[in-house]
């Protein structure tokens, strides 16, 4: 049998689409450990995101990790979870929704639009489906990571590549690779601080916190670390800021081992025994908020925070449907796009394949 799949007989005999898939990490399905333990045991099982010998730590998750962890992290999904679901869902399907209704006015030219998550629902592989199914036969892959990780954005192109390999008929697939210094990125972000200091008063200094990495990754050659630095560097310019007056740091460390510093709880806690009075908290690196947001910065660390004798902390809220920042995904997707779009020789050539595929199917229809 072939690995390959079969394709719908005549599939290209319809108009040529361009699909966009927006990807991001993925989320339980439900706020429970029974939810929690496969999306945890697909997650840490990627070797892009745990690199460790894999017969060794594949002993560690299943022995020790996946029989603590599911419980504690449920209690923590099932503090943030709305009405609608979890929030990384709720946010990204928004995205994806509003950036379809603000390019498919701009763009006249036939585009679908999916949500693809690496870990749990809905698949990579069920997202570039869905396209393929639309008819597309060139796809923009979106990972809604503004800075470059081999755990974040290579695994989500990674297991696009591997969807890939199942089609015989393939669709062209390009990628994005980062846009940690994208100048409306920066403005988006540099906009919701400002819109918080219009409605709360300035704070006296803001933590730019950034999820963490293990150390290894920045002298094995991971950009991760450099592009949330410029991120950090440009929002402060923007708002004017001295260096004094913010302070980047990586938070959610996972395991033993050293990532990169300093560590947002250290940080918080310094912060607080130093007296700030209104600290401003904001995470550049999420486009959408999320567990690692709501939960462990806006109620743990806020705990931090005032337990070592801090003031106040105001969280400041991910871009999630920010209009600002749904014009940034729609420029990020335009930019990408303008080599598709130009040759009028692909519309051309689309309309004379599907004439001929369909005198084909006459003539076979003809002779039965
Ligand atoms: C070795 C472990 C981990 C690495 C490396 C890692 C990198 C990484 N993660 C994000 C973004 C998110 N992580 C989220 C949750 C989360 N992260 C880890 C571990 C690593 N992350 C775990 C075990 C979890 C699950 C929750 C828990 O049990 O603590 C999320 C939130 C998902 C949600 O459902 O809301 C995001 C988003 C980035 C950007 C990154 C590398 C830069
Ligand atoms: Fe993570
Ligand atoms: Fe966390």
């Amino acid at each position: 049998m072939s690995r390959f799949a079969v394709e719908p007989e005549f599939s290209h005999d319809q108009p040529a689409r361009i699909g966009v898939l927006l990807v991001n990490l993925g989320t339980p399905d439900a706020p429970t450990a029974a939810a929690v333990k496969p999306y945890l045991r697909q997650f840490l099982s990627d070797p892009r995101v745990v690199e460790i010998p894999k017969l060794l730590w594949q002993l560690i998750l299943r022995g020790v990790i996946l029989n603590v962890r599911p419980k504690k992290s449920a209690h923590k999904y099932a503090s943030i979870w709305s009405k609608e679901g979890s929030p990384l869902q709720v946010w990204t399907q928004k995205q994806a929704r509003l950036l379809k209704g603000y390019l498919g006015e701009r763009l006249q030219v036939p585009l679908s639009f999916a949500v693809g998550m690496r870990y749990g629902e809905p698949s990579i592989a069920a997202g570039l489906d869905t396209l393929k199914t639309a008819g597309c036969d060139r796809i923009l892959l979106m990972p809604l990571y503004p800075q470059y990780a081999a755990s974040t954005t290579a695994t989500a192109c990674d297991a696009a590549f591997t969807q890939l390999m199942r089609y015989r008929n393939q669709p062209a697939l390009r990628t994005v690779r980062s846009f940690h210094d994208h100048a409306g990125y920066i403005d988006a972000l540099a906009g919701q601080v400002r819109a918080h200091w219009q409605r709360e008063g300035r704070g006296d200094h803001l933590l730019m916190s950034f999820h963490g990495l293990p150390r290894y990754t920045l002298t094995k050659g991971d950009p991760y670390f450099c592009h949330c630095h410029k991120t950090a560097r440009l929002l402060a310019d923007a708002l004017e800021l001295d260096p004094d007056q913010y302070t980047l740091s990586f938070q959610s460390r996972f395991g033993k081992a050293e990532w990169l510093k300093p560590y947002t709880a250290d940080v918080l806690t310094k912060l607080g025994k130093a007296g700030v009075g209104r600290l401003d908290v904001i995470c550049p690196g999420f486009a959408a908020d999320c567990l690692e947001t709501l939960e462990e910065i806006a109620i743990e660390g806020k705990e931090t925070f005032l337990t070592a004798g801090g003031g106040s902390f105001r969280y400041i809220a991910c871009l999630n449907d920010n209009g600002d920042w749904i014009k940034v995904l729609a420029d990020l997707v335009e930019r990408e796009l303008s080599g598709w779009l130009a040759p009028d020789w692909q519309a051309e050539q689309a309309t004379g394949l599907a004439r001929e595929s369909r005198e084909r199917a006459r003539k076979l229809g003809a002779s039965k």
